[in-house]
């Protein structure tokens, strides 16, 4: 049977291209840890690698909070066995932390090193029925002349970017709408416009938004209102269609399906877990919803979790908001690993994950 030998921890620091906004607070620094499961079946040892990457301002812990989390929680995992023919399921029956950001490192780390304890490619391991390909959106943020800038030089078309996400909320909101009426008029219906506001507005800035933007057509807003419980009211009233993130964590799954006026779902499995972003993500998707599985700023570690969990959820490539791993300077890995849209080759990133660290 094979057995868990070990959980080893490493923190990292990584440097960040340019300091990133995260609501009023900045980091220059992504601080996080890997976590590796070493993992002994019969002779061979193989090694699992997870990554634990709580966001200052998104998630309620901090990493030291989740690091001492880690180490109190490993002793009990250690010695483990589990079923030669392991299936996802059977991780449930592992000892769980409360912490979200510790339950996607562990869950990572744990089924990768199942899943190549018997020869599979972690996503095959998950369902053999995945895809090998994601999408991701284009992450477009700055000034508005520097959204209509970026968005100018960006690959679209055929084998290009289906998709583009625009922070907005942070400018003068006429300039913001000005410029997405500009991308728009670039693009027509070929490119996807989604756009996030991470809650800036109260209701009447939000409607000046949605006046400004004229009717250009849009995928979705993400999270206009500073109070969220005006959304479903607001986006009736207004003809915008609005998806939902910071709400998929303060509500419960049964509260979420229910929220069914929402275009799609933004959900961050490093904020809510593995197992837990499977079971939303079913649930989401039996209610009539899109899921968009996003990041948060991870390591590479982290974003190849991320990748491999949108191959293998839903039944159609929807473009992932994965399009965070050019704001690092540098990674967890001496090599850059191959996670840049316009889509992620997931066989190829499997090829180029350390084997363990
Ligand atoms: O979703 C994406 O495409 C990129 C990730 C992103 O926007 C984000 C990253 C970190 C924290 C919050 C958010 C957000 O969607 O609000
Ligand atoms: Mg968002």
């Amino acid at each position: 049977m094979p057995m868990i030998e070990r959980i080893e921890v490493r923190p990292y620091a990584l440097p960040l291209a340019a300091p990133i906004d995260l609501g009023g607070m900045e980091i220059d620094q992504r601080h996080g840890c890997l976590v590796q499961a070493v993992f002994r079946a019969g002779d061979v040892t193989v090694f699992g690698v997870g990554d634990v990457a709580p966001l200052p301002g998104f998630s309620r812990e901090t990493v030291e909070e989740a690091i001492s989390a880690l180490h109190s929680i490993i002793p009990s995992w250690e010695g483990r066995e589990l079923p030669r023919d392991s299936r996802l399921g059977h991780l449930k029956t592992l000892p769980s932390s409360s912490i979200p950001s510790v339950r996607f490192g562990l869950e990572q780390a744990l089924a990768s090193a199942v899943a190549k304890s018997q020869s599979k490619r972690l996503i095959e391991w998950i369902r053999p029925t995945a895809r090998s390909k994601v999408s991701l959106n284009a992450l477009l943020m700055g000034t508005p002349d520097e959204i209509v800038e970026s968005a100018s030089n960006l690959e679209t078309g055929p084998g290009g970017y289906r998709a583009v996400k625009v922070k907005v909320g942070r400018h003068d909101l006429h300039a913001e709408a000005a410029a997405i009426r500009r991308l728009y008029a670039m693009w027509e219906e070929t490119v996807e416009l989604r756009l996030d506001a991470n809650r800036a507005w109260t209701v009447e800035e939000a409607t000046s938004f949605a006046e400004a933007l004229e009717d250009t057509p849009i995928s979705y807003l993400e999270e206009p209102l500073s109070s969220p419980k005006h959304l479903r009211r607001w986006s009736m009233a207004t003809g915008v269609p609005v998806a939902l993130d910071e709400s998929t964590r303060e509500k419960s799954v049964d509260e979420l399906t229910k929220d069914r006026f929402a275009a799609a779902f933004v959900v961050k499995p490093s904020l809510i877990g593995l197992l837990g972003t499977i079971r939303l993500e079913r649930a989401i998707r039996d209610a009539g919803v899109e899921v968009v599985i996003s990041s948060s700023y991870e390591s590479g570690v982290g974003l190849a979790g991320l990748a491999m969990l949108a191959a293998v959820l839903g039944d159609r490539d929807i473009p992932a908001g994965l399009d965070t791993y050019r704001r690092l300077a540098a990674d967890v890995t001496e090599e850059l690993l191959p996670i840049q849209g316009p889509t992620i080759d997931v066989d190829e990133l499997w090829q180029a994950l350390p084997t363990q660290i």
